[in-house]
């Protein structure tokens, strides 16, 4: 032991009610210019939403020890952190105010291991078929020279934002 991080989040039900209440491309605008609280797992994971735009979004972490698994490289499921976050606010912010969705899988290929002297990696993601009910994005995890480490493709469901409880 001796290594250790700590760090602190906000109350995601603001940012569960403002997600319902705005168009998703203003939503994800207001989060990466830090009007909105940043999600739990932005902390957690220690990741941020770099780019929006329309059918487009990306996603950045700088890989640490703390993302390690027990072969002595990044965990896959921070690659599957990073890839369902891009391919899913990529879907996101295609939706007008009202709409909501939730991914329904995910089919990762891991292509490159990762590790510390990999440096900042980006997630960017894109739709690529909107329909009334499912979209299907996909994801590109790539390091600083543009190098592919990893893809994912996701569906996800659309669906109208539910009353509140
Ligand atoms: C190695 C391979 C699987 C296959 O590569 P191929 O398709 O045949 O392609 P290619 O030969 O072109 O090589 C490509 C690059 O790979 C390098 N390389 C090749 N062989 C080795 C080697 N033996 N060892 C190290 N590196 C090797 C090679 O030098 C090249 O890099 P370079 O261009 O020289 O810089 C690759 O797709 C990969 O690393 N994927 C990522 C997998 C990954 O990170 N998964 C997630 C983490 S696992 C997890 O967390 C699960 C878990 C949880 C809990 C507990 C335990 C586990």
């Amino acid at each position: 032991m001796g290594r250790t991080r700590t760090y602190q989040w906000d109350d995601p039900a603001v940012l569960a009610d403002a997600a319902g209440r705005m168009a998703g491309i203003d939503f994800l605008r207001e989060l990466r210019a830090g009007g909105l609280p940043r999600p739990p797992v932005n902390h957690t994971v220690d990741f941020a939403l770099d780019e929006v735009e329309p059918g487009r979004a990306v996603f950045s972490l700088t890989p640490g020890e703390e993302h390690y698994n027990p072969i002595g490289s990044v965990h896959g499921g921070i690659f599957a952190v990073l890839l369902d976050s891009a391919a899913g606010c990529a879907v996101q912010s295609t939706l007008p105010q009202g709409m909501a969705y939730t991914s329904l899988d995910l089919t990762v290929k891991f292509l490159r291991r990762i590790t510390v002297e990999t440096g900042t990696v980006r997630a960017i993601g894109t739709v690529i078929s909107k329909g009334r009910q499912t979209a299907l994005a996909q994801a590109q995890l790539v390091d600083a020279t543009d190098r592919l480490l990893a893809h994912a493709t996701s569906s996800c469901m659309l669906f109208p934002v539910p009353p509140a409880r």
